[in-house]
């Protein structure tokens, strides 16, 4: 029978999770380096903080698609090391959820940061 585990053990291997991820997934790293650069343009153009609070909606929507992507390629990759039509779609449809979470945070970013850069630019009406 499985034992409760307490929390500060559930928060030690989620975290681990998150560090093991960083130092293998070079994609994974380029995204939150990306985050941090837009966080501090969204600080430099002194963006209203709902504004802020969207950004850091679709950076957490990026990184959890990023690390489930990982998740699933590792899960693949136990089950199926040799190739298979299966594994294919598996891995595919998980780089494809971080495509598209990607492509729509940069139509957010261009949508938010527009606006203060036309203006910080004196291109604005
Ligand atoms: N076992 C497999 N069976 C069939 N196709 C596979 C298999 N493993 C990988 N592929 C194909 O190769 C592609 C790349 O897979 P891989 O595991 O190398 O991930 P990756 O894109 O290099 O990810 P990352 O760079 O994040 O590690 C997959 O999207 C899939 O199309």
């Amino acid at each position: 029978m499985k034992t409760r585990r307490n929390w500060g053990s559930v928060f030690r291997d989620a975290w681990n999770g998150i560090w093991s991820s960083l130092k293998s997934e070079r994609n994974l790293r380029i995204h939150v380096l990306a985050a941090v650069i837009v966080l501090l343009a969204a600080a430099f153009f002194r963006l209203p903080v709902r504004d802020v609070a969207l950004l850091l909606l679709v950076i957490a929507l990026v990184i959890t698609a990023e690390l489930i992507n990982t998740a699933i390629e590792a899960a693949v990759d136990l089950a199926a090391p040799e190739w298979h039509r299966l594994a294919k779609i598996a891995k595919d449809a998980a780089a494809g959820a971080v495509l598209a979470a990607a492509a729509f945070a940069v139509v957010i970013g261009i949508m938010l940061f527009y606006g203060p850069v036309m203006a910080w630019l004196g291109w604005g009406p």
